[in-house]
This record gives structure tokens, C-alpha cells and sequence, in this order.
């Protein structure tokens, strides 16, 4: 399977082969250069090379099965391209050894899936010490009650996951994913189960966390309400065997 993709700009209606659009001067937070991956026993994926400025929120777009969780998790550094390589913050993520690709991606790259997985035996802000500490972080409070009070949620540091209200458990999830400010905030399909008000909430944060921590935003999704916040995407689709 081949994988094209254009970018769009849907508030600005630019031209559909648009490509010139991406901002030369403007430094770079995530390129994507030559990337391919296959499954075992399934066909090649090819994603087109991508460059995404510092602070241009971007969405991926696609049909089901195209493309979009491989390559978040390709841009995550939590799978490796059979070739290609992506940079990061100006650091090439495939050239890292293990443990470093893992401290890098625990400083610099915010996971946010639709699921919170947080560690159920800790608590909130238990969960958030132990991403410091992948990070190679010391551990700092201060920061923690930060995140945890901007996101509503500093009188829940010391529940467990299985106290609180799925909301609650998400805006965890969303403080775990900034407390190191990363450079960027990678979201798998985050409101794909929420209703209209829980999406415009969750979507709030994520932009509001992203302003406020400096990071860029990258969220895959089917989501048509997601699509009206955010003006840049890449598409996956086109399959030309
Ligand atoms: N673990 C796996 N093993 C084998 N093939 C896989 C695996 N995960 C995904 N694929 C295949 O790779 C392709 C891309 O899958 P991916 O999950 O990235 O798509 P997607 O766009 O995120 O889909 P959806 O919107 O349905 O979540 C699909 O053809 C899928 O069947």
C-alpha cells in the first residue's frame, strides 16, 4: 500500500497541492523524511515526508486503516521505520540508542492515547513523579501541583486512577503528557468517545496545555468537531498499490 498525502489548510481554502505552503524560514519541530513501515505478513506503508513549523498545530487525517496510529507511534519513537528517519526537535530519534530514544521521548514528546493508562497502583500525582523520572528528571512537586492545579485537578493528587470520573482520568493523562513540557503533544483519537461538550473541554485543554507549555500539537482523528479548531492537517489516503 502507498500512502500520498497534501496538506490542507481548511481555513484559508488553500490550493489543494499546497505543499509550498510549509513556511521555509520557520524552525522546525518534526520532519519526516523517507519513512516506510510494514507489518509482518501486511503491505508497505509509505508516508510522504512532512515538516511541521514550531507551534503549527496539525491534524492527521485518513481513512480507517491508513496509516494514521502507525505513524504516530512512528513519530513517537515507539516504533521504528524499516526506513527513513524523523527529527525531533532537531534530533534524529532513529539514531538514539534504546535507552535514549526512551529519555528523549519521556522530555520531549507528550503521549496522550484515547485510553488514559495511568499506573493503577500509584497515585495521580505518583503517576506524574514516575514520567519525570523516565525522563531522566528529578522529581519536582512544584511543577506537578502546576500542572495539576491549571488542569483542575490538584485535589485529586493523591487518589488512585480507580477514584475518579473519567474526565478526571483523562485531564490526568493530559498532565502526565505536559508535566516535562515536551516539544510536542502527540493525541491518539482523544474525543473519539466523548460527546460535544466532553470534546470541546478536551480539546480546550489539549490547546490551552499546548500554548501553555510551548508545545506543538499533533492529533490523529476521524473526528469531524476536532477538525474545526485546528487548521493544518496531513492526510493519509490515495492508495496506488
Ligand atoms: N499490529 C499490527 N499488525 C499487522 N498489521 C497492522 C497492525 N497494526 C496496524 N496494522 C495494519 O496497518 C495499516 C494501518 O493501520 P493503523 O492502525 O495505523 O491505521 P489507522 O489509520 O490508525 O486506522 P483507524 O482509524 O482504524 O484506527 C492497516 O492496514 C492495519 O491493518
Amino acid at each position: 500500500m502507498r500512502v500520498t498525502s497534501i496538506w490542507t489548510e481548511y481555513l484559508k481554502l488553500a490550493e489543494p497541492n499546497s505543499l509550498a505552503m510549509q513556511d521555509n524560514n520557520t524552525e522546525k519541530v518534526i520532519s519526516l523524511n523517507g519513512v516506510t513501515y510494514r507489518y509482518r505478513g501486511g503491505e508497505s506503508l509509505h508516508f510522504a515526508d512532512l515538516e511541521i513549523p514550531v507551534g503549527r498545530h496539525t491534524l492527521i487525517l485518513g481513512d480507517s486503516g491508513s496509516g494514521k496510529t502507525t505513524l504516530l507511534h512512528i513519530l513517537s519513537g515507539l516504533l521504528k521505520p524499516d526506513t527513513g528517519n524523523v527529527t525531533i526537535d532537531g534530533q534524529l530519534l532513529y539514531d538514539l540508542a534504546p535507552r535514549q530514544l526512551d529519555e528523549f521521548r519521556g522530555r520531549r514528546i507528550g503521549l496522550i492515547f484515547q485510553e488514559a493508562h495511568l499506573v493503577k497502583s500509584l497515585t495521580v500525582k505518583e503517576n506524574l513523579q514516575i514520567a519525570q523520572g523516565f525522563a531522566g528528571a528529578k522529581v519536582d512537586n512544584s511543577r506537578i501541583h502546576e500542572v495539576l492545579t491549571l488542569l483542575n485537578l490538584d485535589h485529586k493528587a493523591n487518589s488512585y486512577p480507580n477514584k475518579l470520573s473519567r474526565g478526571q482520568m483523562q485531564r490526568a493523562a493530559i498532565a502526565r503528557a505536559v508535566v516535562n513540557r515536551p516539544a510536542i503533544l502527540v493525541a491518539d483519537e482523544p474525543t473519539a468517545s466523548l460527546d460535544d461538550r466532553n470534546t470541546a473541554s478536551v480539546l480546550e485543554l489539549l490547546l490551552n496545555q499546548a500554548e501553555t507549555s510551548g508545545a506543538t500539537l499533533i492529533i490523529a482523528t476521524h473526528d469531524k468537531r476536532v477538525k474545526t479548531r485546528i487548521a493544518h492537517a496531513y492526510e493519509l489516503g490515495g492508495h496506488l498499490s
